[in-house]
């Protein structure tokens, strides 16, 4: 298109171009979308020129992912400098105000790549957990409070109920704001493309796995996140009319368990569709210590939240996307050299549920199975991660090789491959 003084400018994109929402169904370009995603925390800090940045691993990972099928990458967009041992380093904001541009072009640089291969990405803008520094690194910085690694003091409990304190707090607040502005308006400095334009960001979502508070949440706590997850997805749609916004939910576990909770939070206009995910080692499903005598009670209660949240997107006529879940490796072992039996008959699994009823057309659109570990690998002894380590799919808080599907994982990328397939012959 030729600008008003005769320079060439990229024509604004078709509102068909992004991905939008079709009664319980996604839709891009003409056609029915259904996600074939994988989870890729990392691939911003791939993307970086310098420091962490591995931009010919990220082409390769790139490339990888899209041979195999895989349409969509679920991504950290922004971290938090923190103290806490088990998070990742650096962040792309060092202090309220302090942005590492470095890193942020790293997302840049993604985007750009992401584009050449029509991929979609969904961008989380904060995170309920310590390992990008998160909420709790926000009440660190404005309330004054120690942030305390829950991997350091085994209480999850407490961590969740003070975590929760991000959303009454109008200074972490009011920075949060600046944070996503700052992300959201900003201008690809690869591509020249305003972010808000970019038909290759499917949805902004508030955070990785916002929670309510701990397991007794209370009602004025549940107040406070509805509340929360409202204005924020709002305030998003007002400084981006093309985009879809999404919570990062995982559904009941990180509801209290309460379904009404989990319905009043998704009811707001201002969120288009639901998320959920699945960790039957994480929710004591399945113990990997004893895998036969645990299967079937972890398959039971998986198949159940798996059908249950679908129910759920009925309810309120949205889709739902499982956008994150995994199991581990063989015996346990976080080595790559052990086997994934288990993991590939959970996949399949939950691939057979997710593809037989979007192709009933039940509102289920698609997963990000978490997560690719590609061609990284665990540097220690310990499977912990350091600072100059790769990284792979377990951030780091977790053991390198925990739930990462690596390059390596032969029979995982067949299986994915194979229901990736399924899903992109759905039309509508
Ligand atoms: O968002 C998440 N959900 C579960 C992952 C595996 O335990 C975890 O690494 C991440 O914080």
């Amino acid at each position: 298109m030729i600008g008003a003084c005769g320079i060439v400018e990229a024509a604004p994109a078709a509102k068909g171009d992004f991905v939008t929402v079709n009664k319980t169904h996604f839709a891009r370009k003409g056609q029915a979308y259904y996600i074939v995603g994988a989870n890729f925390w990392y691939g911003g800090y791939l993307g970086a020129a310098g420091g962490v940045g591995e931009r010919a691993r990220l082409l390769k990972e790139l490339d990888n992912m899209k041979a195999i099928g895989i349409n969509n990458l679920r991504v950290l967009a922004v971290s938090e400098k923190t103290d806490m041992k088990s998070a990742v380093r650096p962040a792309t904001t060092n202090a309220p105000g302090q942005y590492d541009e470095e890193l942020l072009t790293g997302l840049d640089f993604l985007m750009a790549e992401v584009a050449k291969r029509d991929m979609t990405v969904v961008l989380y803008l904060n995170n309920f957990w310590q390992w990008s520094g998160g909420m709790t690194q926000y009440l660190n910085w404005f309330e004054g409070t120690p942030a305390l690694d829950p991997n350091v003091t085994k209480d999850y409990d407490t961590y969740m109920q003070k975590t929760a304190g991000f959303y009454r707090n109008a200074a972490a607040q009011a920075e949060y704001r600046n944070v996503i502005a700052k992300i959201v308006k900003r201008v690809n400095t690869i591509t020249g493309k305003p972010y808000a334009e970019d038909t290759h960001i499917m949805s902004w979502q508030l955070a990785n796995e916002p929670r309510p508070g701990n397991g007794n949440a209370t009602p004025e706590e549940k107040a406070v996140y509805v509340k929360w997850i409202d204005d924020v997805a709002g305030y998003i749609h007002s400084l981006d009319r093309n985009h879809l916004v999404s919570s990062g939910s995982e559904g009941l576990a990180g509801s209290a368990q309460d379904a009404q909770l989990y319905l009043d939070a998704h009811r707001t206009k201002n969120i288009d569709y639901l998320t959920y995910h699945l960790w039957p080692k994480n929710w004591s499903w399945f113990d990997s210590n004893n895998p036969t005598g645990s299967w079937d009670n972890a398959i039971t209660k998986s198949r159940d939240y798996l059908n249950s949240h679908i129910e759920l997107a009925k309810k309120l006529g949205k889709p739902i996307v499982l956008e994150e879940f995994g199991l581990d490796r063989d015996g346990p072992s976080f080595s790559i050299k052990s086997t994934t039996h288990i993991r590939d008959r959970f996949y399949r699994e939950v691939f057979e549920i997710v593809a037989t009823r979007a192709q009933k057309g039940d509102p289920i659109a698609g997963f990000n199975f978490w997560a690719w570990g590609g061609a990284g690998r665990a540097a220690n002894a310990d499977y912990w991660w350091k600072p100059g380590n790769d990284f792979v799919g377990d951030p780091p808080q977790e053991e390198q090789g925990l739930y990462s599907v690596f390059d390596s994982d032969v029979t995982s990328l067949v299986l994915i491959k194979e229901y990736a397939d399924k899903l992109h012959a759905i039309k509508r």
